[in-house]
């Protein structure tokens, strides 16, 4: 299988033909799909963290691969990450070394398990060996069941999870053309957290769930949230409102809420920083008769404050309130125009849900203050990565050796495509690309000084496989869905440990594999343990030195969190390697075929300071 096919089966489109010559930089592109996890250890010295899953792949890729890709690309699912089954029809000849790894799983998840049942209240005697996957869930299976799915349930009453989509008819009388659209997009088993928070938002409960990177938790609040609207309505206006933290993050979930809806005419205002002021001056018109009614908005905080400051909108009829991210709605910066928002739900039977990856102890307890009985699902082990990414540390030295580093992982044909990049500021984001664009790449950039268009222009040219390494920051780092990321790389080391979890989970996702490499320099080996904690919850080996680390304390994660640390500029070499005047020729070219693409389409290079 060549590169093409493995990125198409990643939803991204590559034109061979088009970029043949390009593909010579990436030397080994044409490898099978599983050297990239094999590749791993080519690197540098100083590199650390191959996955235990690796091997566990790699065995499987030889002793029995699981095939589930729609295209006839080999998707290799490791055991345990098949979140979407599609392993499920599959039969695997289990090899000697698989069966040992799983059994030493099992053993060290033991401990896991039993603190599980205990938050579950669930007696771990009436445990059976296996259940089948589709049987409705009973009072004596759910235990077997929750450790299967790898469900922690917490709460009063909480609902018995779902086994199936048939449940969804069977249970809860959700509409059958509901389930037709799940089947039509592909969506064909439900995943863990799809099993646990679907049935408690169908309940009408309060939620707060936590579940991996990549897992399906939007479609988790979705199918709930329309299965409760029922059908549009003329009577009243935004009866369910999500929230994400950004207008990419909404545009995603608004696309994804169009298939779910498909073949109804819901309406949905989408209403971010600078999305079409008409939207919402329709929704918001003094001369009733012409206002127009939305059953959904999907929102940024900051846009949704604005609007309600000025009596844009009257959010009393909203009965279904999603935060999606909720934790980072919930920390400084979103929490005042969290707060207005919630303030501004003043239905007495509005529902909550809190959606996340990572659900720190401080944001459970904020939670708790404004939700009303509420259930609380988390998949595997609370604020963890992904198990499908192979994570790997790479010591750099200084600055500087992060772009040796990025440079030998080129000239080796490790860095795969498409590749997101993640740095800790705009200007460091500008800085390398101006340097990477030298060096033959297909790169672009993408931070919040980007205008909208000039952003949603990048997305579709990395998702068109157009733009093969994408430099970004934390703008990108949550909840952005590329399917075919084959490498996150952490350019600079992240800012917190959830930074770090929902940056690589932008690969590995909807049980692909993934791979994330972080540099680091001794300037960030004080926060090292935190990361070092993480890749050692998911499985990755770490050598023993980083185990015995200290941590940073809480003081000094504060520090880090609120601010990025100072770092020497990202240098302009390119001229070391092809000439300063033939790198300034360059330079002029592409600014100039900018400036046409400028005029020609609304795009060209970001100007500006500041934000994300
Ligand atoms: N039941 C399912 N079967 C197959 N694919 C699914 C299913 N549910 C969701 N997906 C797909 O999985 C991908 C990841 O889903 P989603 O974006 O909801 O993840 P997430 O858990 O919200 O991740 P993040 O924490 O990064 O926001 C999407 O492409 C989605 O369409």
């Amino acid at each position: 299988m060549d590169i093409f096919r493995t990125l198409a089966g990643g939803g991204a489109h590559f034109d061979k033909k088009r970029f043949q010559n390009d593909l010579k930089i990436f030397g080994g592109a044409a490898d099978e799909q599983a050297s990239t996890s094999t590749s791993g250890s080519a690197a540098s010295v100083g590199k650390t963290g191959t996955s235990k899953r690796k091997r566990t792949a790699a065995d499987l890729g030889t002793n029995g691969e699981k095939s589930g890709s729609a295209n006839g690309a080999k998707l290799i699912v490791p055991d345990g990450l098949d979140f979407f089954g599609s392993a499920a029809k599959t039969k695997s000849t289990t090899s000697a070394v698989e069966r040992e790894d799983r059994q030493s799983k099992k053993d060290g998840k033991r401990k896991a398990d039993e603190e599980s049942d205990a938050e579950s209240g669930i007696d771990s005697n009436d445990e059976r060996d296996e259940i089948s996957d589709a049987a409705p869930v009973t009072k004596a299976t759910l235990s077997t069941f929750l450790k299967q799915n790898k469900i922690k349930l917490k709460g009063t009453d909480v609902p018995l999870p779902m086994a199936s989509w048939s449940e969804l008819e069977t249970r809860f009388h959700v509409q059958p053309w509901l389930r037709t659209n799940l089947d039509k997009w592909g969506w064909g088993v439900p995943t863990a957290i799809q099993k646990g928070a679907m049935p408690v938002l169908l309940a009408n409960r309060d939620l707060l769930a936590g579940a991996p990177t990549g897992s399906g938790k939007t479609l988790a609040f979705l199918l709930p949230l329309i299965h409760h609207l029922r059908a549009p309505s003329k009577k009243e206006n935004f009866r369910a409102v999500i929230v994400s933290p950004t207008r990419e993050l909404a545009q995603q979930i608004y696309d994804q809420l169009r298939r779910l809806s498909e073949g109804r005419n819901f309406r949905i205002c989408v209403l971010t920083k600078t999305s079409d002021a008409t939207a919402i001056s329709k929704a918001s018109s003094s001369d009733a008769s012409k206002r127009k009614k939305y059953d959904v908005l999907i929102t940024t905080p900051l846009r949704l404050v604005h609007a309600i400051e000025k009596e844009e909108v009257d959010l009393s009829h909203v009965r279904h309130l999603v935060l999606d991210e909720a934790d980072r709605l919930l920390e400084d910066g979103f929490l005042q125009q969290t707060d207005s928002i919630l303030a501004a739900c003043s239905h007495p039977h509005l529902r909550k849900a809190l959606f996340s990856a990572t659900l720190p102890a401080g944001v459970e307890e904020m939670a708790k203050t404004f939700m009303i009985d509420e259930c609380r699902v988390i998949i595997g082990n609370k604020d963890s990565a992904t198990e499908s990414v192979s994570q790997e540390l790479q010591f750099v030295g200084s600055e500087d050796g992060k772009l040796h580093a990025l440079r030998s992982l080129i000239q080796e044909g490790g860095l795969k495509p498409p590749v997101l990049l993640f740095v800790q500021s705009i200007e460091r984001a500008k800085d390398l690309f101006h340097e990477l664009v030298y060096d033959g790449l297909h790169v672009d950039v993408i931070h919040s000084e980007r205008p909208k268009l000039q952003r949603e222009g990048v997305i579709s040219a990395f998702k068109r496989g157009d733009v093969w390494v994408l430099i970004c920051t934390e703008l990108m780092a949550r909840g952005i869905d590329f399917k075919g990321v084959q490498l996150v790389i952490n350019y600079d080391f992240p800012q917190s440990v959830q930074s770090y979890i929902h940056r690589i989970g932008r690969t590995g996702r909807a049980g692909r594999k993934g791979r994330a490499i972080t540099y680091f320099t001794k300037e960030d080996a004080g926060h090292l343990k935190t990361v070092v904690n993480v890749m050692r919850q998911s499985g990755c080996e770490v050598p023993e030195w980083m185990v015995g680390l200290k941590g940073p304390g809480k003081k000094e994660r504060k520090k880090l969190k609120a601010r990025a640390p100072e770092r020497k500029g990202i240098r302009t070499s390119a001229a070391s390697s092809v000439g300063r005047r033939e790198a300034n020729r360059r330079k002029e070219m592409v600014a100039a075929s900018k400036r046409r693409k400028v005029e020609g389409t609304g795009e060209g290079t970001p100007k500006g300071k500041g934000g994300e």
